[in-house]
């Protein structure tokens, strides 16, 4: 099944301020790792691809019918994960998941089958019984994913899944996601590079309610080849040269700094070297 986002746009304070602006997009099982800086429009078009707000313009189609007229069946194949917010604090994680399931509509039967099955998958069974104001905020984020997978969904939503983890947790669920991902359209917005840089089928680069890129990752990254480059640099160059251009890495060596610039011309007499450009570096030529 496909997702088409066809030609959307998305306006609030009256018309005043446009989030999404002629966005189309096709989307197709894999994962897809959408990327933009606060305010690009990441959480807006979430929000407009699981029906909770509408398009001003434009349609979304799922299997090529209007998400907005499948309503009951749309839902039913899709899985959502919110930012973090305020969880219900008293319930445990597995009484959490059972209200989840039934405001899904699941049979009891079969909740009680994937609870047991997703407790499972998020390693959160010997927990499953604390409340979840005593769970961690990476054990609240795997609830919270857990929650999004209860009915199976084949288009799975991820609002910033690692938002506020520790680094061996932010692989931890980075591993459990691309394990998942297999049969899905999954697509997660977060504004941190190395979450999605390895496990994303496509790279979607958002910039003001607009599609910059869409392509695999090493497609991204290939476009710019010769436009990366470290320099050795005094201190009093790099204070000069950080004002006036992209600097995305600086090592301190016994010989100087070097510095890992990104631009279109190369600077003049100067001891560089080429290096190899990663999604980082992107990152900074689209958003700084
Ligand atoms: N309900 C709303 N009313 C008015 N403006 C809004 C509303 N929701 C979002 N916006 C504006 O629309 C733009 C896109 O916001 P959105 O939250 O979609 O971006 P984002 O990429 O998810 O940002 P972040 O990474 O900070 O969550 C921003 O300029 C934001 O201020």
């Amino acid at each position: 099944m496909k997702l088409k986002i066809h030609s959307v746009t998305k306006r609030y304070q009256g018309g005043r301020k446009t989030a999404i602006d002629q966005f189309t997009a096709e989307l197709t099982p894999g994962i897809y790792g959408l990327l933009g800086p606060n305010g690009a429009g990441k959480s807006t078009l979430m929000n407009l691809i699981t029906d909770q707000i509408q398009p001003d313009e434009g349609e979304i189609l799922y299997g090529g019918k209007n998400i907005s007229k499948l309503g009951k069946s749309f839902r039913s194949i899709l899985g959502y994960m919110p930012q973090q917010q305020r969880l219900y604090e008293d319930f445990t994680g597995r009484r959490f998941l059972w209200y989840i399931a039934s405001l899904k509509g699941m049979r009891s039967s079969l909740a009680k089958e994937r609870i047991q099955l997703l407790l499972n998958t998020v390693n959160l069974e010997d927990d499953a019984d604390k409340k979840l104001g005593a769970y961690s905020g990476g054990m609240k984020q795997r609830i919270l994913i857990a929650q999004a997978l209860l009915n199976d969904p084949q288009l799975l939503i991820l609002d910033e899944p690692t938002a506020g983890l520790d680094p061996k947790e932010r692989i931890r669920i980075r591993n459990f996601i691309s394990t998942i991902a297999a049969d899905k359209i999954v697509l997660i917005a977060t504004h941190v590079v190395p979450d999605i840089e390895f496990i994303s089928k496509e790279i979607i680069l958002l910039k003001q309610g607009r599609l910059v890129l869409k392509d695999e990752p090493h497609r991204i990254v290939a476009g710019l080849q010769d436009k990366v480059y470290e320099y050795l640099l005094s201190e009093q160059e790099l204070i000069q040269i950080q004002s006036q251009y992209r600097v995305s890495q600086i090592t301190r060596g016994t010989e100087g700094i070097w510095t890992r610039i990104i631009h279109d011309e190369p600077l003049k007499d100067r001891l560089s070297r080429k290096v190899e450009p990663n999604l980082e570096d992107v990152y900074l030529y689209h958003f700084e």
